[in-house]
This record gives structure tokens, C-alpha cells and sequence, in this order.
């Protein structure tokens, strides 16, 4: 059978490597070598195989190389074209093996580095044991082979052939000891030549791959199925349903205050069968609101409430509810950008690939457009992109506040990035202003947050003020005139970070919303030496989202359980993190928080995988050691197939401390878990729904009350965080910008000194 041009080149390559299968091409210099010689008479062919490289680089397993996989990146124009020069190199390349066969019995030590690695391998294996070493060459080599075992690419190599991270230094140890012991003449004065590093571990590397072939086979064998059964690669083909229908993705890319949400929700209310995914509760429930009161029968679905509304064809519900198994005329994503989201990321993937529905209108800034543009080449959906500009530009007000928390007017929404924060500028501005303040934060339940926009929203009223976290961000139609940083810095749960340009316009974008009664919106900061670093916010394009966030369904984790003897949960979790496999467009998403509730419910005897799975995404706060009891508690009378109690008594009163507030967030975010516990498992063991939502709203409502008397000072969950107060209970923020310029000119200093020492 005549056989194509490139599948010559690879059996050229092949014959000179003595390969059917390339087991470590991509390391060998020769390999490179005869690339670049090929070069010469293909220079597409040459590109392929670099693009081949550079793909395969990105996932592991694509860097086990049957030379299919090379073959598939070569197209037939670019095969045909190099056709021509790679006959004439064909047997240059064949005479060259003949040389080398020649060669090989008068090997020597300049001769190593050219000698195919199998041939050097054996002669090594076969060969007697040799010399005996002096004490300096013994050295030497013992430091060169320091150096391969913690070598951090040869170790990431040879994962390529299924020899685990974790394994590794076993068998690279192994290697050395093997090496030592037959002590070949040629190959110790090759390497000794080369000293310790890179050269060294490039030259033993294709050794040690044949030696591992030989010796560890079962470990391989068992890497290998791991590697196989925690494969996340082309995620698109997990939903075989959704790619068998022609899909149009309607992408409504733009600022915010464009218009995204609300064309996206046109052609949502006109359809006869709806889904629209939000990021928040509190939006879903807001869609919900409206969507009804225009006369659209429409459902809720948060992972805590189903509301269903009779005759409804309509859903509102949070993405990470939607279902992949419905069809739907309609589908809306909002806020697609948060695809890339580290932790909740993979909820966005998940509804774009796997969504049934023959329109999907995906709403969000241009940072995900070149990725979302990808995967639709990849599922075969059609995309329509359509681009919105600002109602209304959004004006930096350069005056700042002049640090001085009295100078808000009404309709600011003074954004600080902390609850203590948030409520030490509440306490500052109702004691030195006469106005009074709003609050909305993450912890508060999203009845609450309604709550607090409604009466900030209304006017006649003294609430005019906001004072918010950047709970705010997102979905909120609230009646904001200015967005007033109070600080542009966070802790991201490790350190204080500045806040990411793309929350900065997100969160100053809730200024002058259409509609409202403030269209020119304003921002601007509390202090001036952030105000350069706003505007700067403000004027960076969005980043390019280069990954978006993937995690596995249960049966992939089981799957993958299968193949791991005497592990628990967290531990699956860590491995399966460690050895899965993604295309270069996917990360896996975080789940720090996920093991941690893992490593709680060790100890629960009796729950199956999946129990285990699902109880770890239950919403708790993982640093509240109240929230996180009851979650043990929960769990240990599932297990036992005894009706899980709530346990808990109903507050009296609204809060008159600070402690009190935060007892009646934790209690309302406990019955919110035991809701949303009752509608992922069995329900008849969640007896107590009907009572934990009477009293969540009752909470709800508490929660509000106090809000609204709170003049205390902020306490923290965390006893000795507090940061220092100053006598009026209202602690000025150090500028970003300030401390930032302070720590460069503290380097400045020390390198000065230096010099000058
Ligand atoms: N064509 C329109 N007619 C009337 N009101 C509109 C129209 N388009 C948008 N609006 C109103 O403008 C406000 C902002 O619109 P929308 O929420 O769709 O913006 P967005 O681009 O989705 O913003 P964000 O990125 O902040 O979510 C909403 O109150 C919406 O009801
Ligand atoms: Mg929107």
C-alpha cells in the first residue's frame, strides 16, 4: 500500500529511533534536529509538528505519542506540499542509520550523546559491571544525578510515560542506583563531561524512560488507568444531547448598564419554553418578580427554594440548578464572564456546553468573547455576537471625597470591601452626617439585601445611603447617583490584593443604572491617592480570559475512585486534581472549601460517594465553626437514615450587639443549608423544610430590623483580627496607592544602601 509523505517522515523518524510508538518524542534533541532538517523540504509540515507540539504540551496524555496523534495535525495540502523534498531526504535519513549501525561497536565517549537511546539503554542493562570510580568522579556523578531526581522537568516529563509525580523520585533514585552499579565507561565520561544540569538530564532522560518501561510496568500500568479515569478533556462531548441539536448562541457583550440582561430577557419572556441562569439568588429572584409581573408564568429554582408557578413554562433559577436534561425554546446565561470564576466557574461551563435549548443568549463583558467564540468552533453552535455601549458614560468625579467620610451626599453607595469595614463607615457617616445608611454585604440573606435596596431605592425617606461590600456588583438595579470607593484593596482569604480591574467596573458600573432616577452615573474614591488607580480601572480594557473553569460530575469522581484503594473523599479529591488531564482552554476549579467539609465528614460512618460528594457542596460558610457543626450534624443523622432535626431555637428579638447580628447570619445560613439540603437528598429525611423556612424568613426579617438600629462597632468571627480602631470608632483606610508607594521606596532604600555598602 502506498503510503502517504508524512507517514514516511514518521516512519523515517521511527526507523531511525527503532520506535513504532514514540514513547518520549517530544525530548529528544534528535528528534528536534530532524525537525529542523525537514525544515528545510517542509516548512508546513515543519508547522504542524510544532503545532502539534505546542498543543500537546498543554494535556498530558497528548504527550504520549503514537504518531496518529502527528498525522492528524498534518492536512492533507500540507502533506501533499511537502511531499517532494521529503522523498530525497528519505534516504539521506536511511543511509544515516546505516552509519550509525556502524558506528556502534566503536563507540566513543563524543559518540554517546548521537547514539540512539534504546541501543544505549541496553548496552548499559547487558553490559558487565565496570569500573570502580575515584572519589572526585564519584562525587561528580553523584551530583549530577542529584540533580535528575529533583529535577522538576524531567519529572514533569515523565509523566508522559505514566510515572507519577509522586513516583518519581522513587524510580529516578532507582535509576541512579542502577546506573552506578554497571558504571559503563562511555556513558559515566559522557556525563561527566556534561557536569550537573540541564545537559545531563536531557541526555539521561530518554534512559531512565527505558529503564522505567522495563522495571516498573505495574506502576505505569496503574498510573496510567488514574491518568485515564480522571480524563476532563473535550468537555464538549459530555453532552451528547446538546450537541445533537443545532445551537444558536447569541452573545450580548458590553459594559454594564448596556442592555445585555434586559434584550437577553425580551426574547426569554417570548418564548414558549424559558430557562434564565443568574449568578446570584437574588437576581433569580428579581427575574422571577418581574417576569411574573409582566404577565409570563415563570418558576424559581435556587438550589434553597422551588417556587413553582402552575402553567408556567418559564424557570428563573442559579446556574448551578439549570438542568442539561430539559429542552428549552430559550436559554439565558447572565454574567457569562464568570466562566472564568476559580471557584464557581465550572456552573457557566457546564450550562454553555450542556444546555438543550435551540437559542442561548449568553450576557457578559467582552473577556470571555475569544474563548466562548473557541468553544462554539468546537461544539458546531452558531454565534451571533452582538455589541452594546453604556446607556450613559460613567464620570470619574476627580474631587474624591477628600478622605473625609462626611462629604457623601445622598444616593452614594459607599463601597468598602469588609463587614467590619462596612459597618464602621455606617457608624461614621449616621454619627457625623445626617444621613442614614443601608447595608448590603454577602452574609445577609438575599431577602434581607432586597430588603435594604428597596429602602435605599425609595425616596422620601432618610435611607439614602448605600453602604455595601461588592455583594453589589452584580445584578442589582438600585438608585445610585455615585459609587464611592472606600478603599481598593481586599483580603482574598491569604492577603490584602488590590481589587481586580474588571470588579472595579463592574461594581462603579451600578452608578446611574437606565431607568433609575440617577442616569449619569458617578464614581469616584474616598481618598485621592486612589483615585489614579480607579481611573486606571476604569480605562483598561478587559483582560482576555484565556481558561475557564471545569469540574467533574460524580460519576467521573467514581469513576476515578475505582482506580484508588483505601482513599477518603478529600484525599480522591486532591489525587484527582493532581492527575487530570484538560485541554488548554479548561482549569479544574478550585475546591479547597470542598475538601475541607470533606475532611470534616470523614468521620461520619455510612455515607456512600455520592452522599459525600453532594454534602460537600452544601453553601457553609467553611470559617464558621457554628454553621460548620450543624453541617456535621446534619450529615451523621442522614447517615444513620434518622430524620434530621434543625436544633435550633428561634431568636427573640432583633440584634442589639454585634455578636447578636452575627449569631442571627449564621443561624439564617444554617437553615438556608438545611433548605438546600432537603432538595438534593431524599427529602422525607429533611422533615422540618416548612418550619426552617418559616423561620429563615423570620430571620430574614430580624435581620433587616436590626440593620436598621446597628450603631455598634463591628466585631470579627475571628477573635485578635481586629484592626486597630481609633476613638470614634471609624478607622481611616490606608491608601492602596499610599502603601504601595511606601513599600517601593522602602526597596529603593534598601537597594541604595547596598550599593552604596
Ligand atoms: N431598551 C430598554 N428599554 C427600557 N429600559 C431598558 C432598556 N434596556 C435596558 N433597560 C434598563 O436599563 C437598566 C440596565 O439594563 P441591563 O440590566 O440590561 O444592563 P446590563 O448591560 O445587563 O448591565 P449589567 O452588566 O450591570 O448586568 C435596567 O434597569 C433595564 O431595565
Ligand atoms: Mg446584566
Amino acid at each position: 500500500m502506498a503510503r502517504s509523505p508524512a507517514t514516511r517522515l514518521l516512519c523515517i523518524c521511527s526507523s531511525q529511533f527503532k520506535l513504532s510508538k514514540v514513547r518520549y518524542f517530544p525530548y529528544s534533541n534528535r528528534f528536534a534536529s530532524y525537525c529542523n532538517e525537514f525544515h528545510k523540504y517542509s516548512t508546513q509540515l515543519h508547522q504542524s509538528l510544532t503545532k502539534f507540539y505546542e498543543i500537546s504540551s498543554f494535556g498530558l496524555d497528548s504527550r504520549v505519542y503514537s504518531f496518529n496523534n502527528i498525522r492528524s495535525y498534518c492536512t492533507p495540502s500540507e502533506i501533499s506540499n511537502s511531499s517532494s523534498g521529503l522523498e530525497s531526504r528519505e534516504t539521506s535519513v536511511s543511509e544515516h542509520v546505516d552509519d550509525d549501525n556502524q558506528i556502534e561497536n566503536q563507540v566513543s565517549v563524543s559518540h554517546v550523546a548521537a547514539l540512539d537511546p534504546v541501543e544505549l539503554y541496553r548496552r548499559l542493562r547487558d553490559g558487565p559491571v565496570a569500573r570502580k570510580l575515584g572519589l572526585e568522579q564519584w562525587e561528580e556523578l553523584t551530583e549530577i544525578f542529584r540533580c535528575f531526581v529533583n529535577s522538576g522537568w524531567a519529572s514533569n516529563q515523565a509523566l508522559a510515560i505514566y510515572i507519577s509525580a509522586s513516583f518519581f523520585p522513587i524510580a529516578a533514585h532507582s535509576f541512579r542506583n542502577f546506573v552506578f552499579k554497571k558504571c559503563d565507561h562511555d556513558i559515566v565520561s559522557y556525563l561527566l563531561s556534561l557536569g550537573p544540569g540541564t545537559e545531563s538530564e536531557r541526555f539521561l532522560f530518554p534512559l531512565f524512560v527505558e529503564y522505567c518501561l522495563e522495571e516498573f510496568p505495574d506502576e505505569i500500568k496503574k498510573f496510567r488507568s488514574m491518568i485515564s479515569s480522571a480524563d476532563l478533556t473535550k468537555p464538549e462531548t459530555w453532552f451528547p444531547f446538546a450537541r445533537a441539536i443545532k445551537r444558536k448562541i447569541i452573545y450580548h457583550c458590553g459594559p454594564t448598564n448596556s442592555g445585555k440582561t434586559y434584550n437577553a430577557l425580551q426574547r426569554f419572556m417570548e418564548a414558549k419554553k424559558g430557562i434564565y441562569c443568574s449568578p446570584l439568588r437574588l437576581l433569580a429572584m428579581e427575574v422571577f418578580d418581574k417576569v411574573n409581573a409582566l404577565g409570563v408564568y415563570c418558576s424559581l429554582l435556587t438550589g434553597q427554594e422551588k417556587k413553582y408557578v402552575p402553567f408556567g413554562n418559564h424557570t428563573a433559577c442559579t446556574v448551578e440548578m439549570v438542568s442539561t436534561e430539559e429542552l428549552y425554546e430559550v436559554a439565558v446565561i447572565d454574567e457569562i464572564q464568570m466562566m472564568s470564576d476559580v471557584y464557581r466557574g465550572y456552573a457557566w461551563t457546564r450550562a454553555l456546553l450542556g444546555l438543550q435549548a435551540d437559542e442561548i443568549h449568553l450576557c457578559g463583558d467582552p473577556s470571555v468573547l475569544d474563548i466562548v467564540r473557541k468553544i462554539c468552533q468546537e461544539t458546531g453552535d452558531e454565534l451571533i455576537e452582538n455589541h452594546y455601549e453604556r446607556f450613559k458614560p460613567l464620570v470619574v468625579e476627580a474631587k474624591t471625597l477628600l478622605g473625609d467620610i462626611r462629604n457623601v451626599r445622598s444616593g452614594d453607595c459607599v463601597v468598602a470591601f469588609s463587614r467590619r469595614e462596612i459597618f464602621e463607615v455606617k457608624l461614621a457617616i449616621e454619627k457625623h452626617t445626617n444621613h442614614k445608611c443601608c447595608v448590603i454585604y454577602g452574609a445577609l440573606p438575599p431577602e434581607t439585601r432586597r430588603h435594604q435596596a428597596n429602602l435605599f431605592n425609595e425616596q422620601g425617606n432618610e435611607y439614602d445611603i448605600l453602604v455595601a461590600s461588592d455583594a453589589v456588583g452584580m445584578g442589582l438595579n438600585l438608585n445610585i447617583r455615585r459609587v464611592v470607593f472606600y478603599s481598593l484593596s481586599k483580603y482574598n482569604g491569604d492577603k490584602i490584593v488590590p481589587v481586580p480591574a474588571s470588579q472595579v467596573k463592574q461594581i462603579a458600573g451600578r452608578a446611574g443604572r437606565r431607568g433609575s432616577i440617577y442616569p449619569d452615573g458617578l464614581t469616584t474614591t474616598l481618598h485621592l491617592d486612589d483615585l489614579d488607580y480607579l481611573i486606571d480601572c476604569l480605562q483598561k480594557p478587559f483582560d482576555e480570559v484565556k481558561k475557564v473553569g471545569l469540574f467533574p460530575f460524580f460519576e467521573q469522581v467514581e469513576l476515578f475512585a475505582g482506580q484508588i484503594a483505601d482513599a477518603t473523599f478529600s484525599q480522591l479529591l486532591q489525587k484527582f486534581g493532581e492527575n487530570c488531564r484538560l485541554d488548554g482552554s479548561y482549569f479544574l476549579c478550585k475546591h479547597d472549601h470542598i475538601k475541607k467539609v470533606a475532611n470534616m465528614l470523614e468521620k461520619v460512618q455510612g455515607l456512600s460517594l455520592e452522599d459525600r460528594f453532594n454534602f460537600c457542596f452544601a453553601p457553609v460558610n467553611i470559617r464558621d465553626p457554628k454553621a460548620m457543626y450543624h453541617l456535621l450534624r446534619f450529615a451523621q443523622s442522614y447517615s444513620q437514615n434518622v430524620p434530621v432535626s434543625l436544633a435550633m431555637g428561634m431568636p427573640k428579638c432583633s440584634a442589639r450587639n454585634d455578636t447578636e447580628l452575627l449569631d442571627l447570619e449564621s443561624k439564617h445560613q444554617v437553615l438556608s443549608m438545611y433548605l438546600w439540603l432537603s432538595n438534593h437528598f431524599k427529602e422525607e429525611t429533611f422533615p422540618y423544610v416548612k418550619k426552617a423556612e418559616a423561620m429563615a424568613t423570620d430571620i430574614a426579617g430580624l435581620l433587616g430590623e436590626s440593620l436598621i438600629k446597628a450603631n455598634w462597632k463591628p466585631e470579627t468571627r475571628h477573635q485578635g483580627k481586629k484592626a486597630n480602631d481609633n476613638d470614634d470608632g471609624y478607622q481611616r483606610p490606608r491608601s492602596l496607592v499610599k502603601l504601595q508607594e511606601q513599600k517601593r521606596q522602602e526597596k529603593d532604600i534598601k537597594s541604595v544602601e547596598k550599593v552604596s555598602a
